[in-house]
């Protein structure tokens, strides 16, 4: 189990650029399955999730070129099916849960995909049915062996449909789409999910010769074509660490300069920062958050009603950054309610932040209302130990504000999709070692 140790209190300064984004480069990864020719993908995230989805690709006999830091070729034109029948691929491909969306693409171009139940964060039940139930609409035979908990689908040739999905899954609407794209005529698939990794999955489809309309809404209209062809693609910086760098600089009120971050895929991440009272600013595409030395204060509804954080799916606030929303607001003047509708286990770390002297109240398992210090008191530094990828790192931000030496455990989680963290909060001026 690695370790953190980390020595809080400092403020930070200087300028942060985001990693290329761990949720979009899963989806982008499974894609290049489609098609036999050479698909060039650039700003992959170096972390652990997506390194491991790069090795399985290997594994399936995808040749694979690294031109440089972050950018790869892969070819996937000798592609040995019967891997996903060994007990090889049924370990790792439980290894994280960006491996489900290998099963749409095998399935369209090579009429099966299997997949050992998928592993990720920890956070709740994480279920399957609207992924199976499209490859089911689209005409595929669905099996489950429980015992192995192994899933498979199989079909000569699917064909397109319409299809309302039960919820607007993300990896289930990316790996119905990977089906689809090569299916007989046409799919609607209505209440798709839309995040920009959808949006940039699609067009990176489109490219290849794929026939998607409505990207971006959550009604997409897919005409199957005969094959696919190369690409080059690009990944977006990942919004999720983005929103994690602005609680970090606003919890240890620092001014801190975030590159790049392609605004216009942000969504609610600023707005919702700045209903807490956090000043973000746009200077051209970067973020700029100027020290908060007198504090931020959480902004009430108009009818002087307590202000409620929740997720929903997107355009909605992605239930990624709730956790450190929490963090963010135990420093905060004022209170404010976080309902995470997603996910029913992925509060439980509060009583970490509750031991270091936040004001918490868990409601239940989906609620937490959090009343800030306004920097009266600061957190205490204490040993933790990472629950999930989220929670980790904000827990690693409550260190890095905490008085005293704070240890992290288990940052293997944070690794899963932090490129180099350590190095790069060093960088800024954060005390923080790897043990
Ligand atoms: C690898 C990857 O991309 N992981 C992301 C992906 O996971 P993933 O694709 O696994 O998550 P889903 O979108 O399928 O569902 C997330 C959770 O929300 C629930 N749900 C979803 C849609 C809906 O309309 N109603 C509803 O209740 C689901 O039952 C589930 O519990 O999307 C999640 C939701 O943004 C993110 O937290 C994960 O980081
Ligand atoms: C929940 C997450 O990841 P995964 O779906 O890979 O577990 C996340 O990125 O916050």
């Amino acid at each position: 189990m690695g370790t953190f140790k980390i020595e809080g209190g400092h403020k930070l300064a200087g300028a942060i650029t985001p990693q290329g984004a761990k949720n979009e480069a899963l989806q982008i990864l499974c894609a290049v399955l489609l098609t036999p020719e050479e698909v060039t993908i650039n700003n992959i995230p170096d972390i652990v999730d997506v390194n491991k989805l790069i090795s399985l690709l290997e594994d399936l006999g995808v040749k694979i070129q690294k031109k440089g830091k972050g950018s790869y070729v892969f070819r996937a034109d000798d592609i040995n099916i019967d891997y996903l029948q060994t007990d090889q691929f049924k370990k790792d491909g439980s290894g994280l849960r960006g491996s489900i969306m290998l099963v749409g693409p095998l399935l369209a171009r090579f009429g099966k995909g299997y997949i050992p139940k998928p592993g990720g964060d920890k956070i709740g039940r994480r279920r399957l049915d609207t992924h199976f139930e499209g490859f089911i609409n689209l005409g595929a035979k669905f099996r489950y062996n429980k015992t192995e908990h192994f899933y498979g689908v199989e079909a000569k040739k699917l064909k397109g449909t319409y299809m309302l999905l039960d919820e607007a899954s993300v990896t289930g609407t990316a790996n119905i789409v990977m089906a689809a794209v090569l299916a007989e005529g046409t799919t609607t698939i209505y209440n798709a999910a839309c995040e920009p990794y959808l949006q940039q999955l699609c067009k990176m489809l489109n490219r290849m010769g794929a026939k998607i309309s409505g990207v971006g809404s959550n009604m997409l209209i897919i005409e199957g074509v005969d094959k696919l062809g190369g690409t080059t693609h690009r990944m977006l910086p990942d919004m999720i660490e983005i929103g994690s760098w602005i609680g970090l600089a606003a919890m240890t009120k620092s001014e801190l300069t975030i590159k790049n971050v392609s605004w216009d895929d942000l969504g609610q991440i600023p707005s919702v920062f700045r209903k807490l009272g956090i000043t973000v600013e746009r200077k051209g595409d970067d973020i700029f958050i100027p020290a908060h030395k007198d504090g931020y204060e959480i902004q009430n509804y108009i009818d002087g009603s307590i202000l409620t954080i929740s997720d929903a799916p997107w355009p909605g606030m992605t239930p990624d950054l709730l956790s450190i929303l929490i963090v963010v607001a135990t420093q905060a003047k004022g209170e404010v309610l976080v309902h995470q509708k997603m996910f029913e286990s992925r509060l439980f770390f509060v009583d970490k932040l509750i031991d270091m002297g936040a004001k918490i109240i868990l409601c239940d398992p989906h609620r937490a209302t959090v009343i800030g210090h306004d920097f009266n008191s600061t957190l205490k530094a204490t040993t933790m130990v990472s629950p999930d990828i989220r929670a980790g790192v904000s827990l690693l931000i409550a260190a890095l504000s905490a008085e005293g030496e704070s240890t992290i455990h288990n940052i293997e989680q944070i690794d899963r999709g932090y490129e180099d963290i350590d190095n790069r909060l060093r960088a800024i001026g954060a005390k923080i070692v790897r043990l």
